[in-house]
């Protein structure tokens, strides 16, 4: 057992999953918890999902560890509310999709005897809500920690061994790196799957069904990351507005460079192209760090 008390303030997937994922590695002596919504704070308790309060600072108090698990925009106000109560010696952390717009909201809450060490799993699914939740999610995902130079190392290590005992793999990142590569690998990817449904959804106006009766596998897997959480992806983008306009200026950048060649008939540059990007992807899974088995225990059955 790593804490006695951990309170999770949001009881969204991931929440719910870090709840079940604590229970499955016997983690914590108590989870706690609490949501704004009183719907999914009668489904958690509906669940056995947690102990859940009907306030904030009654679920966090006397906790050792406080996960905030709110969309980033949410970040300051879930803060606001449990800062007062907080107890001398706790942790506060996040699992924020961005990290230095959610370290600048939170810090200056933060209480004196406290410490605020965020971290960010990199595993999630389309669905949201305490329902959506299961113990497997984090099982060889990673879970990126962004200590400051004041955090207790001790602190630090207890918060990656709480992740490792729900199955993840823990590596420290600095936010305003963490920002620009998950602006990369999740951030755009997302935008880019959110406009091509969008398109798609315009198109079907002139070709009736067609588009989704036949869509091929890598459309649908566009529809599936387009049907992840609004509150949520408005947040990331609108918190992680510089890195998200930087890789979404490249890639329009490249995209026009494709699209000319199209135009040209310049097959060479769009085979090079593509030859590069199959060995990047040959790359990915020769180094075994291909996490895109078909299910991955996605399914709420899993949940236990
Ligand atoms: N979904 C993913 O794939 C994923 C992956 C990694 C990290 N994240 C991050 O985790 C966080 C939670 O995401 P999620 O997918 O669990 O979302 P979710 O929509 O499933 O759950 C969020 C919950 O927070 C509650 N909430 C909102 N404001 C609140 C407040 N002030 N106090 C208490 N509860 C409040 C909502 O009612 C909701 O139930 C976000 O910051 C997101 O960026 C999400
Ligand atoms: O698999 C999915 O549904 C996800 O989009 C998960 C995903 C990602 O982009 O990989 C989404 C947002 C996060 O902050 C972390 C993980």
């Amino acid at each position: 057992m790593i804490y006695q008390k951990v309170a999770l303030i949001g009881l969204g997937l991931i929440a719910s999953s870090i709840a079940w994922a604590t229970k499955r590695g016997n983690l914590a002596g108590q989870v706690r918890g609490y949501d704004l919504s009183p719907e999914a704070r009668e489904t958690a308790r509906a669940i056995g999902l947690c102990d859940v309060f009907d306030s904030a600072a009654e679920a966090a108090e006397g906790a050792d560890l406080v996960i905030l698990c709110v969309p980033v925009g949410a970040m300051e106000t879930a803060i606001r509310a449990v800062a007062p109560g907080l107890k001398p010696g706790a942790v506060v952390s996040d699992v924020g999709s961005v990290k230095r717009a959610v370290i600048d909201a939170v810090t200056p809450h933060i209480p004196e005897g406290v410490q605020f060490i965020p971290a960010h799993p990199l595993a999630g699914t389309e669905h949201s809500g305490p329902a959506a939740g299961f113990a497997a999610l984090f099982d060889n995902r990673w879970c990126l920690v962004v200590p400051s130079p004041d955090s207790d190392p001790q602190k630090v290590a207890d918060l990656c061994a709480f992740w490792e005992g729900m199955g993840a793999h823990v590596d420290e990142m600095d936010a305003d790196h963490h920002d620009l590569v998950l602006a990369v690998t999740s951030h755009t990817p997302h935008l880019i799957a959110y406009t091509m449904v969008g398109v798609a959804d315009d198109l079907r106006r002139v070709t009736d069904s067609e588009v989704i009766k036949y869509s091929a596998a890598g459309f649908r897997d566009f529809t599936r990351i387009a049907a992840s959480d609004p509150t949520m992806w408005r947040d990331v983008f609108l918190s992680n507005k510089d890195a998200t306009l930087e890789i979404l200026g490249r890639f329009t950048e490249e995209l026009f460079a494709l699209q000319r060649a199209i135009r040209t008939g310049d097959g060479d540059l769009l085979h090079d192209y593509f030859t590069r990007t199959r060995a990047i992807r040959r790359g990915i899974i020769d180094a075994g760090q291909d996490t895109s088995a078909p299910d991955f225990g996605r399914t709420p059955l899993a949940r236990k």
